[in-house]
Formats: structure tokens, sequence, C-alpha cells
């Protein structure tokens, strides 16, 4: 950590490393981010929750160049191509030559949506990702996945286009919502359970103070997630290996939240029960074991995360989202599973008895405590 408090994680990609910053103050120190601008032209993509609260802190950085602003309405529903569309007409109304950049003010929806609009603007012009939600500071604004999302699924249409640099102010933590907080503290989670039990066993330490937003080990919990992501997107930028990892409990996250039309879950929310089914499918294999299933939806539960399935939901259907999954290969599901706390593995030819019935399992339930 430097003196003024902010800490700096690299992802090393060569000439195309960026530096995540992390720590107080940072959407008002503009003499930090703005040499990171190359162009005269800046466009902020935000959404109308967030744009009232910080619009006005990042345009005072803009100074003196050539920029606007354009706002999506909040939420997962608002991650479609059409609006990548408003976002590219948006460039063009601004004039915005190759050396222009854009600059993702928000959660992960904004920060997914703006990166690909960016990537698709004149085949790909520069971003700067300025998170704004827990979930968007430890994992999605890290890492260079871009996308939207279809009615088929989620994500499914995108690319890889790193940031020119990630500024995580956590002074804007302070407005997030309880609940998408604790959405954030998933991806946290995921974190330490696929690779670093150590990491595991401080969040367990440290649950109640996370849970109460202290300080210290908020700021601390961010960097470790950051740094373990940012080391493995260095090793495997573009998920040839290692990074699908990183997918831990997206494939059952993905299907719930494509089947609730990306109105009944929060992405982390999902994330959180889509751990738990992973880790169940993987007792069921004879991969886990129970007692670190059981861990870890202690954990879930003192983070105030759900850990069951929505009431209602219908484990064929589920099976059916998960078939077109990213990971997987011609007519075979590949999953993350684990053999237990920070030892997660990617899995081939996951038998779909096995997953359905998983799924059953969990459906069952949610439809006992509905
Ligand atoms: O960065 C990655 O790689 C991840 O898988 C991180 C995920 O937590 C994140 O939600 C990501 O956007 C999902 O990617 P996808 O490839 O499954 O769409």
């Amino acid at each position: 950590m430097s003196t003024d408090g902010i800490r700096t994680v690299e992802v090393a990609l060569g000439a195309r490393r960026y530096p995540v910053w992390i720590g107080r103050g940072l959407l008002g120190d503009a003499a930090r981010w703005r040499a990171r601008l190359r162009g005269r032209h800046a466009l902020v993509v935000s959404n109308t929750t967030v744009a009232p609260l910080y619009l006005e802190r990042v345009a005072q950085g803009l100074e003196g160049l050539h920029w606007s602003s354009f706002l999506l309405e909040d939420g997962e529903a608002h991650k479609s191509f059409a609006n990548v569309g408003r976002v590219l007409e948006a460039l063009a109304a601004l004039g915005a030559t190759r050396d222009a950049c854009v600059i993702a003010l928000g959660g992960g929806v904004v920060g997914d949506l703006a990166g690909f609009a960016a990537a698709c603007w004149m085949r790909g012009v520069d971003f700067v990702q300025m998170p704004t939600t827990l979930l968007a500071m430890v994992d999605s604004s890290v890492g260079g996945k871009t996308g939207v999302n279809l009615p088929a699924g989620k994500n499914l249409a995108g690319a890889f286009h790193q940031p020119r640099a990630v500024v995580a102010d956590i002074d804007t933590l302070a407005t997030l919502p309880d609940r998408e907080y604790r959405a954030g503290l998933a991806e946290v989670i995921k974190g330490a359970a696929i690779g670093d039990e150590d990491f595991f066993a401080w969040l367990e330490a440290n649950a109640d103070a996370l849970a109460a937003r202290a300080d210290a080990p908020l700021a601390e919990a961010i960097a470790r997630k950051v740094r373990y992501k940012a080391g493995v997107v260095a090793r495997d930028e573009t998920e040839q290996g290692e990074r699908a990892l990183l997918n831990l409990g997206h494939t059952f996250g993905h299907a719930l939240e494509t089947a609730g039309r990306y109105t009944t879950l929060l992405h982390g929310e999902a994330v959180a029960i889509g751990m738990l089914l992973a880790a169940r499918l993987s007792e069921r294999l004879g991969m886990g074991p129970a007692a670190d299933t059981a861990r870890l939806r202690r954990l879930l539960v003192r983070l105030g995360l759900p850990t069951g399935v929505p009431a209602g939901s219908d484990p064929q259907h589920l099976l059916d989202r998960m078939r077109l999954d990213k990971k997987n290969t011609a007519g075979a599901l590949r999953l993350i599973l684990w053999r237990g706390i920070g030892r997660a593995e990617i899995v081939a030819g996951v038998p779909e008895p096995a997953v359905l019935a998983t799924l059953e399992e969990a459906c069952r339930a949610g439809q006992r405590s509905a």
C-alpha cells in the first residue's frame, strides 16, 4: 500500500498491462487516472442510479476534453445488444475518433456493456473501468471480459477487451444497497473457494466485520480477491485453461439468472447458489468432501447470501440452459467442480444424470422452503 492508502494491483499483460487502483477518493483523483486517457474524446457510460451520485466527480476530471455521457436503466435486464447499439450511436454523436476512451462508471452491467461497445467502436478503442459496486470491483471490472446477455443465455455475445485502468473507489460503496453489497461478497468467497484456503479461513474469521463493512477488512478482502484474479488473467487471458476456474458456480448461476429473466436474482446471489450446487454435485460424483460443502454453506449464510434455488425452479429447464454454457464442448457439459475449499477443478464430460439429480434435489428443497 502507498502512503496515501491506495493499493495498486497490476494485471501483467505485457504491453497491455494495466493498474487496478483500490482505495478512497479515487474518482476525484483525476491526476492519477486521466493519464490513462490518450485522446481528446471520452464517453462516460453509467446508469440512472449511479450517475446522480458520482458523474459530477468524474466530470471534473474530464475538463478540457470533448466528452458526453450515456445512461442506461439500472439492472441486468438492460445488458442488451440494443443498448450497445445506443452507446455506439452516442460515440458517433460525440464524433469519437480512434483515440477516444469509454469510461464505465457503475456496476458489472455498465462495465460489461460499455467495454463491449469500446471493443466494437472503430474495431476497438480504450476503456477505463470505474466500478461502483463491490462485485464489479472484485470481479467483473478486472480481466477484460465484456459482453451482453441474449434471451437464450447470459453473456453469450461479447469480446475480450482489456481496460486501460481500473479505478476502484471504495467511497462509492457507501451508497451501495445491502443486498448488492452481499452479492459482491459472493464473488470474494468464490476466489477463496477456488484456489486459496488461507483466504477462505481469513474470510471466516472476518465474516462479521465484512458483513458490517468494516474499513480495513473490506479493503483487504478487495485487494486479495483482485490480486488472485489478476494472477489468473495474466497467465490465461482468453480462458484457454486455468481461467475457466473463475467460473465456479457460474454455469448453474447463469442458468438460474436466465430462467428468472435477469430479474429474480442478482448475479452474485446466483453465483452463491451456483457454488453450492457445484459443491453438492462434486460430492455426488465422489470428488468433494461434505464437510467443505457445509463450511461453504455456513460462510454464505453468515454473509447473508441465498443458498437455495428460487421456488418454482424447473430442474430440466435449468439443465437445458446449462447446455448452452460457453465452457461446454460439443455434446458435453464442462463444469468447474471442486475437491474442497481452495481446490477447484475443470471437469469435462460431466454426466448429465448427476447434474439433473443435483438440480432436482435443490428444486425439491426450494419447493419446501417456499
Ligand atoms: O473473469 C472471468 O473469467 C470470470 O469467469 C469471472 C466471472 O465471475 C464473471 O461473472 C464473468 O463475467 C463470467 O464470464 P462468462 O465467461 O462465464 O460469461
